[in-house]
This record gives structure tokens, sequence and C-alpha cells, in this order.
């Protein structure tokens, strides 16, 4: 597992808008190896979506990244939109946001997903190969799920199809944006379970953006946490929810409903007026002088274990 498959380089992302460019994402670099499951978590507003976008170039055109983005050692950003093609959905494929509006209502699923393996001109028996995909996101019957249509199932069910729409097509990365949004435990246990079966049978990457702590603790292997565009911490899920390495990422775990949800002091950050130094530094407890003139340098404190904070770097 140590050879990075997608490494962002010093990406940053700007959008102009009708306030004046606002930083979405500063200067974020993060390998991802290969057959790795990598969580991105962080609250909202803070570039996880932005970033997973940029490797895709499928950000909108008041958008401007700077940095570099390498997929099996070639760059990605020099990549013309007639390349990139040839990237998305074969290389590295997205699960979309909102499966409400990504399947389409009046279609069977076979025929979606047969979409999703129209490249793939070896298939001899495509039915027999989508079903053993419906099988590997545990649907018990295949045959009769590719007869349906989307508002047959329900928004659990309608997820782990875009999962295998993304699976299916062999890519080498996964990039998956709030997969469990807005569903109850048990579809979220489903999905969950249908992302590290299909990850793990085929050596899939996937890349995972979620809000959610408790899925990103048992789906990924490594947890990567933004704060105001910056990648503040990279971990290894264990060690980050028993010994978290930044002070915005221990916030985050007191306020779980498990942990007692103890409220986070003060207010997101607004990224027009991002605040200096550490842009966490008002909000945080152990902030000192030093945290709200300088920005945190990045710093290796442990094995796999990387943080912005001035409680870890080498005191000079
Ligand atoms: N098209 C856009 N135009 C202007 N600003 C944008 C645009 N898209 C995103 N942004 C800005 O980038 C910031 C980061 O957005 P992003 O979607 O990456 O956040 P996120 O961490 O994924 O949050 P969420 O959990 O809500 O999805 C947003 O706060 C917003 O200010
Ligand atoms: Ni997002």
């Amino acid at each position: 597992m140590m050879k990075p498959l997608l490494s962002f380089e010093h990406i940053s992302c700007y959008f102009s808008t009708s306030f004046g460019e606002l930083q979405a994402v500063r200067d974020v670099s993060l390998d991802l190896y290969e057959g790795e499951i990598f969580g991105l978590i962080g609250e909202t507003g803070s570039g996880k979506s932005v970033l997973g976008l940029t490797a895709l170039q499928l950000l909108p055109a008041n958008a401007r990244v700077t940095g570099e983005v390498r997929f099996e050692n070639k760059s990605l950003l020099q990549l013309s939109e007639k390349e990139m093609r040839h990237v998305r959905g074969k290389k590295i494929a997205l699960i979309p946001q909102n499966p409400a509006s990504s399947l389409n209502p009046v279609l069977k699923i076979r025929t979606q997903l047969r979409e999703a393996v129209r490249h793939q001109k070896e298939l001899k028996d495509k039915d027999g190969y989508l079903a053993s995909w419906l099988q590997a996101v545990s649907f018990s019957y295949p045959i009769k799920l590719l007869q349906s249509y989307p508002f047959q199932l329900s928004g659990g069910m309608k997820q782990r199809i875009l999962t295998i729409m993304g699976a299916a097509g062999q890519p080498k990365l996964l990039i998956a944006d709030e997969p469990t949004k807005g569903l109850d435990a048990p579809a979220r246990h489903d999905v969950v379970e249908a992302l590290r079966n299909v990850c793990r049978q085929t050596g899939t990457t996937l890349l995972v953006i979620t809000h959610d702590l408790h899925v990103a603790q048992i789906l990924c292997d490594r947890i990567g946490v933004m704060y105001a565009g910056r990648l503040v911490e990279s971990n290894d899920t264990d060690s980050l929810f028993a010994t978290p390495g930044h002070p915005y990422t221990e916030a985050l775990l007191l306020a779980r409903p498990t942990a007692g949800m103890k409220p986070m002091a003060g207010d997101s950050p607004n990224l027009l007026q991002v605040p200096s130094g550490c842009a966490f530094h008002p909000r945080c407890s152990y902030a000192s002088e030093m945290c709200v003139e300088q920005l945190p340098p990045w710093t290796e404190y442990g094995q796999k274990k990387y943080a912005r904070c001035f409680l870890h770097a080498p005191s000079t």
C-alpha cells in the first residue's frame, strides 16, 4: 500500500463571487495510496467537495485552481477536456451526492447500469456481471432488481445502485461525496458495507467525503480533517479517534452525540475573512499569541500522523 495513486500537490482553489474572490481550498497536499479508503471530514463549507472535484476537473467556470493533481504519475490539471473524458468514469469515478437526481426516473435500473459498463466490450454476460455487483452490495434478488425503476427503491437502495454505477466500470479511484446523506441508520450501514465490499474486492481506492464521523470511523483506513479550506490533520482512523492530533478534531469528537454533544465554541469561519495565523485560533482553547500571528507548519509528529498545529511543531 505504499505507492500513491493520487496526489494533491499544493492545491488551492479560488472562486470569483460578487463579494470578491474567495479561497475555498488552501494549499492542500495529500497522497492517496492504492487500495486504501481515505475519508475527508470537516464542517460544511470547509472545502471537502471542492478538493474532490479538482481531481475530476468538474468545478464551475468561476473556479480557479493552482497546484497539481498527479494520478498514476500523470499530471491531471494539464489535461484537455477531451483527455479528461478518458479519465472520468474509467479511471476515476464519482459517486454523486444526490441519488434522487442522479438516476433517471423513467429508465429501468438494468438500462442505467448497462450504460456504466458499455465500455467493457470484453464482457460477454453483462447482466450476470451486474447481478454479481448487486450481490456484492447485498441485494438479495438481483435479477428482479435489474427490472425495477428508481421509484420502487428506497434512498439507501438507490445509493447502493450509484455505488455500483461508479464501481462497475472498474476505475482505480472512486470518489464518494456524502454517500450516506439523508439515510437512516440501517440504510447508512448498508451503504458503508457496500462501499467497503466493493473496494476491498476490487482493490479500488476510495476517497469518501462525509460529515458523518461514525461513517468515517467504521469505513476509513485514514482520515483527513479540513478546516476553512486547509487540511489540519491526517491520521490513521484509530489514532484520530483515540488521540486526535488537532484541537479542531478534538472539538469535533466532543460534539458527537455519543460524547455528550458538547457544542464547539465560536462560529464557523467566513471564507471571505479567514482569521490570521491558524484559522481555528478564535475557537481554540489551546491558542496562544503565536497561533494568531503565524500559520503552524504541517508536521509529521508520529507514524502516519500529521497535524498543522503548534502543539506538535518542533520548537525553534
Ligand atoms: N460555485 C461556487 N461559487 C462560489 N463559491 C463556492 C462555489 N462552490 C463552493 N464555493 C465555496 O467553497 C466553499 C467550500 O465548499 P465545499 O462544497 O467544498 O464545502 P464542503 O466542505 O464540501 O461542505 P459540505 O459539507 O456542505 O458539502 C463553500 O463554503 C463556498 O463558499
Ligand atoms: Ni461537500
